[in-house]
């Protein structure tokens, strides 16, 4: 009886260390992640400002920066495996919608049309992404090492009341001065006849891309101002699982 009871114990014991050593193991990751991730946004804010600073205009610096915007916009899809395998308490459908909408805008939109890489719109959704990637990572990276300073939370959880729209409508218009681009060129299209029998017009799917905003865009806002009043108010929200 006695034995049997040890070895509950034991087994008890293996389980916890067990457990120990794989929340460690999280939590390293993450940590290096998130470290890696504020270091990349940083790297790419002191090239923009460093780049106006000796131009004094925006012209070229889309190009400047495209490789190393490429890079951090894509290595986030990272964050959708993360919440897929349930490393971090978030929504596998808010952060794809949230991480492809941004790679789709960097590949297939801003880098694939040279012309329209000078819009201060592109500027504008630069900014905005880079303020809030810079306070989103060092947020977690903070939390992660509990020693979060309340002036990082508060950030996290307020500027994204005024930047989403902003990026938002710097995302928006960047999409719309692509338009003549696309329709002139036709890319990314396919007309008929061609041996698959499939006809794609890339024109009106920016077209429809642009409309999707509408619903989904609230939804993405709606859910950082619940996240908003749990973390900073203290709320107890009840969300529907995925
Ligand atoms: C192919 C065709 C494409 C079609 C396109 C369709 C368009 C759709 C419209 C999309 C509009 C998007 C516009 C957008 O791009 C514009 C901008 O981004 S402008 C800039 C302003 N943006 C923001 O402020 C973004 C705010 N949104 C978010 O942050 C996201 O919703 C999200 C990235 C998903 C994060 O939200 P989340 O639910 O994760 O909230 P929390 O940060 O509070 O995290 C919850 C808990 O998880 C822990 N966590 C999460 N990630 C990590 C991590 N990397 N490391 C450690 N811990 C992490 C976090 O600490 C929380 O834990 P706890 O609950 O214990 O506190």
């Amino acid at each position: 009886m006695a034995s049997s009871e040890e070895d509950g114990t034991v087994e008890e014991k293996e389980n916890n260390n067990k457990k120990r050593t794989k929340s460690a193991l999280i939590t390293a990751w993450l940590t290096f992640y998130n470290i890696a991730m504020t270091a990349g946004w940083l790297v790419l804010a002191i090239t923009m400002m460093r780049f106006y600073i000796q131009k004094g205009t925006h012209k070229g610096l889309y190009r400047s920066i495209a490789r190393t915007l490429k890079f951090f916009q894509t290595f986030a899809l990272v964050e959708v495996g993360h919440c897929a395998v349930g490393i971090v308490r978030t929504s596998v459908i808010v952060t794809g919608v949230q991480v492809c909408s941004r790679i789709y805008m960097v590949w297939f939109i801003t880098s694939s049309i040279r012309q329209i890489q000078n819009e201060e719109s592109v500027i504008l959704f630069l900014v905005v992404w880079t303020v809030t990637e810079i306070t989103r990572y060092s947020y977690y990276t903070f939390n992660l090492l509990h020693h979060l300073p309340y002036f990082i939370k508060w950030a996290r959880y307020n500027f994204f009341i005024v930047l989403y729209p902003l990026g938002v409508v710097g995302e928006l218009l960047t999409i719309y001065a692509a338009l003549p681009f696309v329709r002139r060129s036709g890319m990314y299209s396919m007309r008929l006849p061609n041996k698959y029998n499939v006809s794609f017009d890339y024109y009106y799917f920016l077209i429809i891309v642009m409309l999707s905003y509408i619903p989904l865009f609230p939804q993405l806002y709606l859910h950082m101002l619940r996240q908003r009043r749990r973390v900073l108010h203290g709320e107890v929200i009840v969300e529907k699982d995925d």
